[in-house]
């Protein structure tokens, strides 16, 4: 049998304006299991007053109880930092084009978020730096992805060319001042008309004279570059005709200048540039000792890719959150949207996508701690992640309507940054093809 309703039922029907004295002499005429359905009927959230919906959760595997008291601690403070620091403003600097470095560096350096990542002698990565820097960028996309771009340009791309290609004097005297924000870093890679060539198509030069180097040629999209202290730039040796890296001083050297790539329908608070180097001239002691040829380009790249896949998963468990907090409060029809079937449904397509690319992207940086990590692991992870990632952004956008394309409500944000990550560190065509040249054993690259 059914309990009776509790006084705080009646309480609540009371204040709906039900009438409990002619309930009572209509319930004198039904069975139980009538009273029960029609109890059970009047509770329903009809206007929405008597519900309190859940806090949406986009953790739903509870990830975040695999990792280390001190560094989930680390995660709450970031989590905070970017929900009252950065979530206020960033729409404004989506539309103006723009980063806003100094919130984030004064940030960043507060949190020192770059200790559980490199560790305090900076000379390889924490024991668990890996899933450590993957759930930090998970967090930062969450509520932008720009963020996180910035964040991944500077700790992933730059500070692993170092890490990866420097030599100790090198790495001794940047990575500190770049674990500490002092010092941001870009890396410039791409030209204006070599993309997914990149491998064989380096076109810029590097040309020695004595103890210098002269480099010649463009770099096109490069992230962070229009305030970087620090560019990594990448360049064909006329000589031996092998890719060698660079580290530009940018700001002091006359030989380099950087427009900003305006229009942008994605990542727009990321700053992206046009690099062009006139006889840029860098010392010999600025050239990366230990990159010889693109072979060490591809081995920054594939640490970096893990990167933006968490990226993708943390965009999507955004635009999942939001949707869940907009499903549970928009009413329609008298009730909250997220009573209708297919509303849930959106909703748990989104919150399946999330969970499994959770689990996908802390098992690949669990193997890239353990050094185990390939590049066609590290290629499935972004293809699947960013594909994914599509699917829930545009439903999240579906689900809020009208106001789902309207900046203000962020998710139309999340669904013009996936774009992005389809389409950077290498596009998912790219990707693709490195996952089944190593399943097929077949290159369909050319
Ligand atoms: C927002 C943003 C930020 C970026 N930041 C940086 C940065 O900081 N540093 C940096 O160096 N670069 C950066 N990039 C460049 C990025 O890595 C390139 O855009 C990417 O590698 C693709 O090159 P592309 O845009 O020239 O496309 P293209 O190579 O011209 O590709 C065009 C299309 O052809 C497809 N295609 C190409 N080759 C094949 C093939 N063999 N088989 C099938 N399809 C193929 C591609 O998948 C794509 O769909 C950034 C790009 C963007 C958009």
């Amino acid at each position: 049998m059914e309990a009776p309703p509790t006084s705080d039922a009646l309480d609540r029907l009371a204040a709906r304006g039900v009438d409990l004295d002619r309930l009572a002499a209509a319930y004198d005429s039904m069975d139980e299991a009538q009273v029960a359905r029609s109890y059970r009927a009047l509770e329903k959230p009809a206007s929405g007053e008597s519900y309190t919906p859940p806090e949406p959760d986009g953790d739903y595997f509870d990830i975040d109880g695999l990792i280390e008291e001190k560094h989930r601690r680390k995660m709450a403070d970031l989590r905070s930092f970017m929900e009252s620091e950065v979530e206020p403003i960033i729409n404004d600097y989506w539309l103006r084009d723009s980063t806003p470095v100094d919130v984030l560096r004064e940030g960043f350096r507060k949190l020192d978020l770059l200790t559980p990542v490199y560790g305090k002698d900076l000379t390889s990565r924490e024991p668990n730096g890996s899933v450590m820097e993957g759930l930090l960028t998970m967090e930062l996309a969450r509520v932008d992805v720009s963020t996180a771009t910035f964040f991944g340009v500077h700790s992933g791309l730059a500070m692993q060319s170092l890490l990866v290609c420097g030599s100790e004097e090198q790495k001794q005297e940047w990575l500190p001042k770049m674990r500490n924000w002092d010092v941001i870093g870009a890396f410039g890679l791409t030209e204006p008309n070599v993309g997914s060539a990149i491998a064989g198509g380096v076109t810029t030069t590097a040309r020695r004279e004595g103890d210098e180097w002269v480099l010649n040629g463009q770099k096109k999209w490069i992230g962070n570059s229009t305030f970087a202290d620090l560019v990594v730039i990448w360049a064909r040796d006329e000589e031996d005709n092998q890719v060698k890296g660079f580290i530009v001083r940018a700001p002091e050297n006359p030989g380099y200048s950087v427009e900003k790539i305006r229009g942008k329908v994605a990542l727009r608070a990321v700053e992206n540039g046009l690099i062009t180097l006139t006889d840029c001239r860098v010392p010999e002691s600025d050239r990366l000792q230990n990159a010889n040829s693109f072979r060490d380009v591809a081995t920054v790249l594939r640490l970096t890719r893990a990167g933006v896949a968490w990226q993708a998963v943390g965009c999507a468990m955004g635009a999942y959150e939001r949707s869940q907090r907009y499903a549970t409060t928009r009413m329609q029809f008298g009730k909250p949207i997220a009573s209708f079937q297919l509303i849930q449904d959106k909703l748990v397509h989104m919150l399946g996508n999330v969970t499994a690319l959770q689990s996908m992207c802390l098992r690949l940086s669990q193997l890239q701690d353990q050094g185990r990590m390939t590049d066609a692991q590290a290629s499935l992870a972004k293809v699947y992640t960013a594909a994914r990632c599509r699917d829930v952004v545009a439903l999240a956008r579906d689900l809020h309507g009208g106001n789902g394309i309207l900046l203000e409500n962020h998710v139309a944000r999340y669904f013009c940054d996936t774009e992005a990550i389809y389409s950077y560190e290498g596009t998912n065509e790219v990707n693709s093809l490195i996952v089944g040249r190593e399943v097929t054993g077949i290159s369909a690259f050319v």
